[in-house]
Order: structure tokens, then C-alpha cells, then sequence
């Protein structure tokens, strides 16, 4: 072949080899002429590479020396000028030279010598064998590649083929074209076309490899991320809230009103609080800590009313009578008021049940204008229920007496100890000697919880404590208080106590207005006498409280009230309780006081009795019957009495060998004697029946009456002393009931009765008496 002019396009980083075909925008107008020129001549037409490409006229420097001769297979215009040609490499072409024809170029091109002799069979096959080997390699590096493509590779044989095949399409950038465009030998194209592919390959592997490096790094990153921003929005939720939540302690233990070594302590807790786990147990256990600690009035005061006399206003407001318990209550306060509070002594208020103990504590407090706090004493045992718990227990918490702080809310409230009587000790601790800490001024001061673990000044506490029996109190707790007993009420007191407080209280909490119902002196004597049977007033309350439901219930279907339970204008009705009609109201009665006997008899001799409800009377029966002189003792008798009645034989049989009192020598060997006290199931005990059961057996062996309107009690010893006895004023309140007229009391006993009310004593003779034998002048019937 030879040299041929052919119109020229020079290509901008693309080259075009021999078979491949090819889409190329033109937009220069000498290659547009060039192409027009070729369109009108046999569509061919020489593409060559410039060099650099961004040369806009080429000359031949500028050219690469090998071109390939295409045929223009298209032609279509697109707009701004652009022309756009699909062609088809035929030929390679080597640039011999460049004619500028004005409006275009021509190319002198030389056919392009080349050695691409046909390899021979095994070289062809081995060429073939290794290009196919490298394609599927290269296929498996590059998942992109088309499948079609592949399999029309591998299904050439021929090596030179192969290799133009591979060459149109395999990707690759214009200078690598450009160089096997110059290969002039098979072997060379062999070599650098499986170069490039392994190389390619290699590119691929390495490139997987770190697609694989920065995945994981990028995993790694993501992963940690996506942790971080987790733990962010459990912060978030947790943390957060802990967070503010410490903050929130923070303030709080900034504003709480108390001293440096109790907020040094709560900022500690808070620290360790901090550390913790935001729901650990631990944590819980710290954040009740502060939470109970932050509750605590540490520092926080009432104002004192110091008016004695206002207090005594409201004392006598809220109670009526115990005169002398409100004089001892106020005189406590006087001195109080001007002396160091903790020095004077704790008042402890004793006596029977519902006598106003706790309410007179109550009033105490409203008077003084202090908050008010009752703990209840009753059934303590643990010493920890007084002190706390160390924190470190599970469920540990302060004692009662911190606890009565907090809901006090002020560090000076009347602190009412109920029941101290009635505490107990066990292996646990002595409660009472935690109690003695809380009242000894010397050392309430720094009173230390177990729990709170900080010393809580408890020196502006007012204490007051209530019993019922003094002999429950051990003998420090005692010489710390001073006491004030609380006596039982007679029955024109509970008379007064019921018409001036009670029926009030019950109509009002009832939600009855006082008009509506009305009760008549009588009627509430009757409560007293017959529905109850105490010596305060608590059952009386319960029992006018159980009136005034009733009432409501008449007063809705007298239609006193509409259903809405609005008043019914028009209806007005009041109900009058009367002791006629009083069994509608409680039933029938309860109580039938014993009264005395009618007439005198021979054995049988009222004593009189002190029961944790108040007085009573008890009436002894003697009887002999031939025997061997035992002793027969029944009607639940206590130790004590039992041996009274022994006593009380001895002394019998001491004075009833000789004089006024003689019976035979042999009696007592030939008798038996049973003494029964009714009612049998009731328990009874105590020496103060020793006068009653020495009469009674008198009367039952000399056949002597004994009168049937006398009382008696006291002790005796062996030689018929008589010896004083306590609860005389419950004692003289039963004989009283009894309708008892006279009544032998121990002459010791004597200053006892001048503080009692004229009331008591009103229609009975109270004779006074040292020994047995003036007991006998005054009961025997001779
Ligand atoms: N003198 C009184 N005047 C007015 N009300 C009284 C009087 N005494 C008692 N009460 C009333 O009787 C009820 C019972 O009294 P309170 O509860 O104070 O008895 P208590 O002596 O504390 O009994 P306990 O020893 O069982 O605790 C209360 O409603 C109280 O107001």
C-alpha cells in the first residue's frame, strides 16, 4: 500500500484502534470540514491522538506518529455546532505529514509496518490458554464486567483476535491505547496486553483488599460512632437524669438550712452518689439517704407562744377539770420559759385509759403554738426502731424519733411519747436506755441516728410522755420525768366532759348541726352508768358518737335531709335522747352496777378493787363446811391474794382462841374453809383485799353478819396491821356506784382522800382505820 492523503481529525484524549468503533464529538471547525470532506469522498478518514490535548490546531510535533484510517459510519448535528460521528477503526496508519488546506487538513499517512505473523499452533494455543486464564481472573476482580462480553472472549481461539477483541473493549485510558496502537509485533502485544491484565488484576485484588481495610475502618468508625451517639441518648435518659438529678440534690444541699458538718456530710454522699450506677442498688440506697437527710428540719423553728396564760385559755377551752394536771402542765411551761429548756424536766403523764392524757398533750401543743408529733411507744422492742438502722442494711431507715421530726417539719415540736410503759426489751438492745438518751439534756443534743450518721440536736424538743401503770417505766427513765398522774373521772366529771365536749365533738364529726339533737342529763348518766364501764371517757365518746349516727339515720327518714344529703328546709325535727329512749339508740344495757347487798349475812364482805378500767367492787364469800381444815381458794386469784388470804386464816385463827371473837379449839382441824371471789373468770390480785378476806373468814367461823352497806379495803399483815393501798379515788368511785355508804380505809390512806373532790366523797362515811380489830368493830353486825 502506499502513501494516501486522507482528511484528518486530530483526537483529544482518545485513540482509536483498528476494529473498535466509536462515538466522537467534534466541535472544531477544520475537523468538521475534514469530516464533510470525507463524507463526500468514501467516508474515510484518519484519526490520530494529539500529544497534549489541549492544543486547539495541531501541527505534526503535536501528533502522535500512529493513527488508525476509520470509516465514518454516522453523522449526526448536534446543536451549538457540534457534529457527532460513530467510526470505525480499520487500519493502523503511520503520520508521514500534514497539508493545510485552509478550512482543513489533510493527512499523508504510510501504511503501518507491523510483524503480526501468525503465531504458530501451540504458541497461538498457550497465547489463547493464558489471555483466557487472565480474562476470567479479571472477570472475577471485576464483577462489572458484561458476562456477554466474557463468554464471546473466551470463545475465540485465535490469539490474535483475541487480542484486537480484547484491545476494542477492554477498558483502558488513550495513552495505553496509543502504545498498543504502535505495538508492531504479536509477542510484544502479548506481553504488554497480559501485563496490563495482571496488572489490572493485581490493581483489583489490592484495591478489594482495601476496599476491605477502609470498609472495616469505616465499620469500626461507624460502629463507634453508633455506640457513642447510643450511649449519648442513654445519657440522655440516665445519665441525664441522674445528672440533673445530682444537681437538683446539689441546690437542695446548698439551700438546706442547717450546719457546715451536715452539708460537708451530704456533699460526700452526693459524690459517692455520682459515682454509682444510676439505678444500682447502691445508688438507691445513697439517694434515700440524702433524700431522707435533705427532710430532716435541721435548723428549721416555730415561734413559741411563751403566754402562760393563753395557754391555760386553751388548755381549759379543750378540757374539762384536771385542774390539777393543767396547774402541773403550766408550771412545767413557767419554768420552762426562763430557765435553759433542757434542764427542765420531761413531763410523763399516768393513768388509766381515754382519760385525756394524749388530747391534753394536744392542746399543750396548740397553746405553745409548736407542731405536734405522736410516737407511738406501745410494743417497741428493738432499740433500732428508737435509733435507726445503720444505712449499710438492706431496707434500712431512720428511727422513730427522726422519723417524728420529719413529719414534725420543725426541730421544736411537742414530741408526744405514748405508751412509754409499754416498751420492751429484747436481745435487740434496751429500748429504754435508747429513750434515756433521747430525753437526758446532757446528751440530746447530739443525738445520733444509726441511720443519719450526724448528731441531731434534739434540745428544743418539747417531751411528753403518757403511761398507763408507772411500774412498766424502769428506775432512770422514771427519775428523768416528772409525774403527773391522770386519775379517773367521776361520773358528774364524765356528766360534764360528755355535755361540754363530747356530744359537741360528735355532732360536728357526725356532720349534725348541735341543734338537732339534744340529750338530756339523764340520758347521758344512763350512757355512763350503763353502756360503759371505764375510768376515762373514751368508750362514753364512742358511745355518744354511736347516738349521734343513729340520729342522722332518724333525721333522713324524718326528711330532714334530701337525697343529695342537702338540709330539707322545711323539715324541722330534732331528736331528744332521753334515758326513756335510750335503748333505742345503744341497745339494751351493758352494765348493771352491783349494788350492795340488801341485808347483812354471814361471810360475805364487799372489798373494793383497782382495775386498769378503774374501780371496782368485789364481794367475797366465805363458807365452812366440816373437813380437815384446808383452804380453799377460787375466783381466779393471783399469788399475792393467795397469800392475803393466808394471812388473813392465820391472823382469824390468832384471834379466835380467846375474847369477843372465840370459837372452838378444834374448829379450824374439823373445817374446811373456801373463800370465791366472783367473778370467777375475771383475774384478780393484789394485797389490798387482805382486810375483806380476814373479815369475811371472821364472819364465816363466828357466825357474825357483816353490814351490807360497807366497803373495805387494805392490807394486813400477820399481827392485823392494816397498811395503806393505792387507786383509792377509783376504789371510792365504785363504792359509790355500789351505793356503799360506808367504806374502812387505811388511816394511812387518810391524806389521799383531803384532795379528793367533795363530789367523791358526797353521801359515803369514810371510816379510818389502823388495825383489824377496828375494822371488825365497824363491819360486824353484833
Ligand atoms: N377532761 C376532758 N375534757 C374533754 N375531753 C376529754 C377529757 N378527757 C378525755 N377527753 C377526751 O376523751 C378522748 C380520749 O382521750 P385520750 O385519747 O387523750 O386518752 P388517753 O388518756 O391518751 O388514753 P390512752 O392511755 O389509751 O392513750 C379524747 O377524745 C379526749 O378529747
Amino acid at each position: 500500500m502506499k502513501n494516501v492523503n486522507l482528511p484528518f481529525i486530530p483526537l483529544r484524549n482518545l485513540t482509536v484502534l483498528p476494529g473498535m468503533t466509536m462515538q466522537i464529538d467534534i466541535s472544531r471547525k477544520k475537523s468538521i470540514m475534514a469530516t464533510n470532506k470525507s463524507m463526500g469522498q468514501n467516508q474515510t478518514i484518519f484519526l490520530v491522538t494529539q500529544i497534549d490535548h489541549e492544543v486547539v490546531d495541531p501541527d505534526i510535533d503535536d501528533l502522535y506518529k500512529v493513527g488508525c484510517i476509520a470509516k465514518i459510519k454516522q453523522v449526526v448535528k448536534l446543536p451549538n455546532k457540534i457534529l457527532r460521528i460513530q467510526v470505525e477503526g480499520q487500519l493502523k496508519a503511520e503520520l508521514c505529514d500534514i497539508e493545510d488546506r485552509g478550512d482543513y487538513c489533510l493527512a499523508n499517512v504510510a501504511p503501518f509496518v507491523s510483524h503480526f505473523s501468525k503465531p504458530d499452533e501451540v504458541t497461538n494455543k498457550a497465547m489463547v490458554m493464558a489471555l483466557h486464564e487472565l480474562i476470567k481472573r479479571y472477570a472475577i476482580a471485576d464483577l462489572k464486567m458484561s458476562r456477554d462480553l466474557l463468554s464471546d472472549w473466551l470463545a475465540i481461539k485465535d490469539a490474535n483476535k483475541l487480542m484486537e477483541a480484547i484491545l476494542k473493549d477492554y477498558p483502558m485510558d488513550y495513552t495505553q491505547r496509543q502504545v498498543f496502537l504502535e505495538v508492531t509485533d504479536i509477542n510484544e502485544m502479548y506481553e504488554l496486553l497480559a501485563k496490563t491484565m495482571l496488572e489490572d488484576c493485581e490493581a483489583f485484588a489490592i484495591r478489594e483488599e482495601l476496599a476491605i481495610k477502609v470498609k472495616n475502618r469505616v465499620d469500626k468508625n461507624q460502629r463507634e460512632y453508633i455506640l457513642r451517639e447510643q450511649i449519648g441518648v442513654l445519657n440522655e435518659e440516665l445519665d441525664g437524669k441522674l445528672v440533673s438529678e445530682i444537681d437538683d440534690f446539689k441546690q437542695k444541699i446548698e439551700a438546706l438550712d442547717a450546719a457546715d458538718y451536715v452539708k460537708e456530710k451530704l456533699f460526700k454522699e452526693l459524690r459517692r452518689l455520682k459515682e454509682v450506677q444510676g439505678s444500682s442498688s447502691e445508688a438507691n440506697v445513697q439517694r434515700t439517704y440524702i433524700e431522707n437527710c435533705l427532710e430532716l428540719p435541721w435548723n428549721v423553728q416555730t415561734v413559741d407562744n411563751k403566754d402562760i396564760f393563753n395557754a391555760r385559755d386553751i388548755l381549759d377551752e379543750d378540757h374539762y377539770g384536771m385542774k390539777e394536771i393543767k396547774e402541773r402542765v403550766l408550771e412545767s411551761l413557767a419554768v420552762r420559759n426562763i430557765t435553759t429548756r433542757s434542764d427542765a424536766p420531761i413531763i410523763c403523764l399516768v393513768g388509766p385509759p381515754g382519760t385525756g392524757k394524749t388530747s391534753i398533750a394536744r392542746s399543750v401543743a396548740r397553746a405553745l403554738n409548736k407542731n405536734y408529733v405522736r410516737i407511738c411507744l406501745g410494743g417497741v422492742r428493738d432499740e433500732a426502731e428508737i435509733r435507726g438502722h445503720r444505712k449499710t442494711y438492706i431496707g434500712a431507715m431512720p428511727g422513730r424519733i427522726i422519723d417524728a421530726l420529719v413529719s414534725a417539719g420543725s426541730n421544736n415540736p411537742l414530741m408526744l411519747l405514748d405508751e412509754i410503759d409499754k416498751m420492751s426489751s429484747d436481745y435487740k438492745g434496751d429500748t429504754q436506755s435508747a429513750l434515756l438518751e433521747v430525753l437526758d439534756s446532757e446528751q440530746n443534743t447530739h443525738f445520733l441516728d444509726h441511720y443519719i450518721e450526724m448528731p441531731v440536736d434534739l434540745s428544743n424538743v418539747l417531751f411528753i410522755a403518757t403511761a398507763n401503770d408507772l411500774s412498766g417505766i424502769s428506775r432512770p427513765l422514771l427519775d428523768r420525768m416528772e409525774i403527773i398522774e391522770v386519775n379517773s373521772y367521776t361520773e358528774n366529771e364524765k356528766l360534764h366532759i360528755a355535755k361540754e365536749h363530747l356530744i359537741k365533738k360528735q355532732i360536728k364529726k357526725n356532720g349534725l348541726m348541735q341543734k338537732d339533737v339534744k340529750f338530756t342529763d339523764k340520758a347521758i348518766n344512763k350512757i355512763i352508768t350503763s353502756y360503759t364501764r371505764e375510768a376515762g371517757v373514751r368508750n362514753l365518746e364512742r358511745q355518744i358518737s354511736k347516738v349521734c349516727r343513729k340520729a342522722v339515720k332518724k333525721l333522713y327518714e324524718l326528711g330532714a335531709f334530701l337525697e343529695d344529703g342537702t338540709r330539707n328546709k322545711d323539715v324541722k325535727e330534732v331528736i331528744r335522747v332521753t334515758d326513756k329512749n335510750l335503748e333505742e339508740f345503744l341497745g339494751k344495757e351493758k352494765y348493771r352496777r352491783e349494788v350492795k347487798n340488801k341485808n347483812s349475812d354471814i361471810g360475805i364482805v364487799r372489798g373494793l378493787a383497782w382495775t386498769a378500767v378503774g374501780g371496782d367492787t368485789l364481794e367475797i364469800e366465805v363458807n365452812t363446811m366440816p373437813g380437815k381444815g384446808e383452804l380453799k381458794l377460787t375466783g381466779s386469784m393471783g399469788d399475792v391474794m393467795k397469800e392475803s388470804a393466808m394471812i388473813a386464816l392465820s391472823y382469824v385463827r390468832s384471834i379466835t382462841e380467846k375474847g369477843k371473837y372465840k370459837v372452838d379449839i378444834d374448829f379450824f382441824e374439823k373445817h374446811n374453809i373456801h373463800i370465791h371471789i366472783p367473778e370467777g373468770a375475771t383475774p384478780k390480785d393484789g394485797p389490798s383485799a387482805g382486810v375483806t378476806l380476814a373479815t369475811g373468814i371472821l364472819s364465816a367461823v363466828t357466825g357474825i353478819k357483816v353490814f351490807a352497806n360497807l366497803a373495805m379495803t387494805g392490807e394486813i399483815t400477820l399481827r392485823g396491821k392494816v397498811l395503806a393501798i393505792g387507786g383509792l379515788k377509783e376504789k371510792l368511785l365504785a363504792a359509790k356506784a355500789a351505793k356503799i355508804t360506808k367504806v374502812l380505809v387505811p388511816i394511812d390512806n387518810e391524806k389521799d382522800i383531803e384532795e379528793f373532790d367533795e363530789e367523791i366523797l358526797e353521801g359515803m362515811e369514810i371510816v379510818y382505820v389502823k388495825n383489824m380489830l377496828e375494822v371488825l368493830d365497824n363491819s360486824l353486825d353484833i
